[in-house]
């Protein structure tokens, strides 16, 4: 039998050969891009039908957030669908009491957070991208570094930092230029990661970019981004390769390779200076202190009492790598929202002038117990936030299958919280696309739901940095009111009556589809 195939193969062409072979590939191709697909339908869960390869490619044209707004409409809170991550089932959710089971409450099944693409750089050895165990570890040793004694130790740097900022846009001012607020607001976050991240003192008053900033503006690698969109799309349906092909082409890294060895060589050498210094939680100077404190060698890591609060050095390199990407833009982005609402609300821009007058005399000597007075500028960043979140949502990996209530989630699917959305539900926000701080007082927040607002997430995961974000913004925006009146012109992005339109940037961070550009004018002239 096998040489009559032999026989009648050889009589083959070269073209027939090249045309099986495709067919052959072709529906390999067809069986590997739709192994995945049913899961949903099989457990009950509702759900937009995928097309043949294409997913829902047609409904995404209009983007992620329009799309779930439809499906949201057509099958309620909770919806599956495919291919919103690369060769992955999605399950999106808006009810809270699944959100709760899945941040909270069953917190074990779903530890894990999930991303379509990982770094082949020593980063992906961090906390962000951590497997549960190590994930442990992780936040064992960085949770010290933002505890309130320590915010109170870091104030310092905040208001010199803030001082700064002020400078700057005092500047601006003076030359009759409007105020980029993202573009300013990054100096200033860049000060403050790498005064409390590093102990290295920048100098952002200055027009020059310092090697430092420059490094950690350019560690994600969207300089490349058009060129990678096309192979991301591409590689859309071969997840796979991707990865493989990342070993070798750095630029399909979104890690840029260049800052990354950076850091790396700044951070190893603070390492092995400070290894020689003996230093505790009460001398720590600075979060990479607290970082090398943890560093054991490699081989030393297990998960036991002895070494779980332990770290080696590529992750206290990952994790000073994930300090900057997570506390610098985040911080320039929610200014950006914030900054904007109070131009455009000059009666708010009024009340949390009055509170700042009211707990904050002096600038140059705020205390850190101050900073919880200044419970309106509080709502407003919390307002701020709401209608602006940094991230469109939060992401974790099902580790079993389980069922919560009616829904089946299943293992190896990715459960995604769309925060924004979520946080503009009319189920929980009356009008909820007006600015509105009243929203955030003691009791219009005890009547709400605390799952109805994510903007940091929430859970065991919930954002690390949280207490230094809250603490920067206060401190800034009592800097920046006590100085400046900010408004919206003719001239102004977006103009008076308008609004700012947000995208997708990557995968997951919100940004506005055109940089803010607001109007200052010092106050000693008005
Ligand atoms: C207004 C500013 C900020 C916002 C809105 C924000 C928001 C978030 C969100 C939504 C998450 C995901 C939480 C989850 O998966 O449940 C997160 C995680 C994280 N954030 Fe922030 N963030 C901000 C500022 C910062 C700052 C200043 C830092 C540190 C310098 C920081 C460090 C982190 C880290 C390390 C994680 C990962 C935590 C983990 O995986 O355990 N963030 N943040």
């Amino acid at each position: 039998m096998s040489s009559v195939v032999l026989d009648y193969l050889g009589q083959w062409t070269t073209t027939q050969y090249l045309v099986t072979a495709v067919i052959v590939l072709l529906i390999l191709f067809y069986y590997y891009s739709t192994s995945y697909l049913g899961v949903w339908e099989k457990v009950g869960v509702p759900g937009p039908k995928p097309l043949p390869l294409l997913n829902h490619m047609l409904d995404l044209r209009q983007g992620l957030e329009a799309a779930y707004q439809k499906w949201f409409q057509q099958y309620g809170q909770t919806f599956g669908c495919y291919g919103i991550h690369p060769h992955k089932a999605t399950l999106v959710t808006k009810d809270l009491n699944l959100i709760k089971e899945i941040l909270v409450k069953d917190f074990e099944n779903f530890t894990v957070r999930y991303r379509s693409i990982e770094t082949k750089t020593n980063l992906g050895k961090g906390l962000s991208s951590a497997s549960a165990g190590t994930w442990q570890r992780h936040r064992h040793v960085t949770n010290p570094m933002f505890t309130g004694v320590r915010m109170k130790a870091m104030l310092h740097h905040v208001t010199a930092s803030a001082r700064n900022l002020t400078e700057l846009i005092r500047q601006c001012v003076e030359r009759g230029d409007l105020i980029s607020i993202k573009q300013i607001s990054t100096k200033f976050s860049t000060e403050v990661i790498a005064r409390v991240g590093f102990g290295i003192y920048t100098h952002p008053a200055s027009t020059e970019e310092t090697e430092f900033a420059h490094y950690s503006r350019t560690l994600l690698n969207f300089g490349n981004f058009k060129m990678r969109k096309s192979a991301v799309t591409f590689l859309y349906y071969f997840p796979h390769v991707y990865s493989f092909l990342q070993s070798f082409i750095s630029s399909l890294d979104f890690i840029n390779s260049k800052s990354d060895q950076y850091f790396n060589t700044i951070v190893k050498a603070a390492i092995d200076a400070r290894k020689r210094e003996l230093i505790d939680e009460n001398n720590a100077r600075d979060m990479l202190d607290l970082l090398t404190k943890a560093s054991v060698e490699d081989n030393d890591i297990k998960l036991t009492q002895k070494g779980a609060k332990k770290m080696t050095e590529e992750e206290i390199m990952a994790n000073s790598k994930i300090l900057i990407l997570a506390g610098v833009e985040t911080i320039a982005t929610a200014l950006q929202g914030i900054m904007f609402c109070l131009a455009q609300h000059p009666e708010v821009q009024v009340k949390v002038v009055r509170e700042v007058d009211e707990v904050i005399t002096d600038l140059d000597n705020i205390e850190y117990e101050q900073l919880s007075q200044l419970k309106y500028t509080e709502q407003v960043i919390n307002e701020g936030l709401r209608l602006f979140p940094l991230l469109s949502y939060v992401t974790r990996l099902t580790k079993e299958t389980k069922k919560y209530g009616d829904i089946t989630i299943v293992k190896g699917t990715v459960v995604q919280i769309p925060l924004g959305p979520l946080m503009v539900d009319p189920d929980h926000w009356t009008d909820p696309y007006k600015f509105d701080p009243d929203r955030f007082t003691p009791e219009n927040k005890a009547k709400r739901d605390p799952m109805a607002y994510l903007p940091f997430g929430y859970g065991p995961r919930i954002c690390l940095g949280q207490r230094l974000a809250m603490m920067e913004l206060k401190i800034v925006l009592a800097y920046l009111l006590k100085n400046f009146q900010f408004g919206l012109s003719e001239r102004s992005e977006p103009k008076k009556g308008e609004t700012i339109k947000m995208e997708l940037f990557g995968s997951t961070v919100l940004r506005p589809q055109k940089p803010v550009l607001i109007e200052a004018i010092k106050k000693d002239v008005l």
